[in-house]
């Protein structure tokens, strides 16, 4: 139910009584309900890119452990090369903004190579 007093018409006045209103009510509580739906779905998408991020910089602390031992570079800017480029193809067939996929993984890679050189460090 949507509280009159907290969600007033255009007018600022609680509007009781009209048809109108009524109406406008009803479609307000049946669009928090389904925006309620729909936060459920972001919910879970961003629970499984916590796991997935999660996952990631597992595999890429192996590589840190690696690379530590056998002194090799922490960052590798050809791979990144390849990377990037094959990630702006992806985004832009599922039609996200390369420019956007590009600063996402970016971000993601500047942790990663922090991370290398904490091990090179302490080997
Ligand atoms: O593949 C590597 O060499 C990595 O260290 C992993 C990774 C990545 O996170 O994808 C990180 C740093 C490098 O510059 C390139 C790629």
């Amino acid at each position: 139910m949507v509280d009159a007093a907290q969600n007033p018409d255009s007018d600022g006045t609680s509007g009781a009584g009209s048809a109108e209103s009524g109406e406008v009510e009803a479609a307000r509580a049946a669009a928090l309900e389904q925006l309620s739906g729909i936060r459920l779905s972001i919910d879970n998408i961003d629970a499984a890119l916590i796991h997935l991020l999660a996952e990631r910089f597992k595999f890429t602390q192996n590589v840190g452990v690696l690379k530590a031992k056998h002194g090799l570079p922490p960052s590798d800017p050809d791979r990144e090369r390849k990377q990037i480029a094959r990630l702006r193809e992806l985004a832009l067939a599922a039609q996200l903004d390369p420019a956007f996929a590009e600063k996402w993984f970016n971000f993601v890679v500047a942790e990663v190579i922090h991370h290398h050189e904490r091990l090179q460090s302490e080997a």
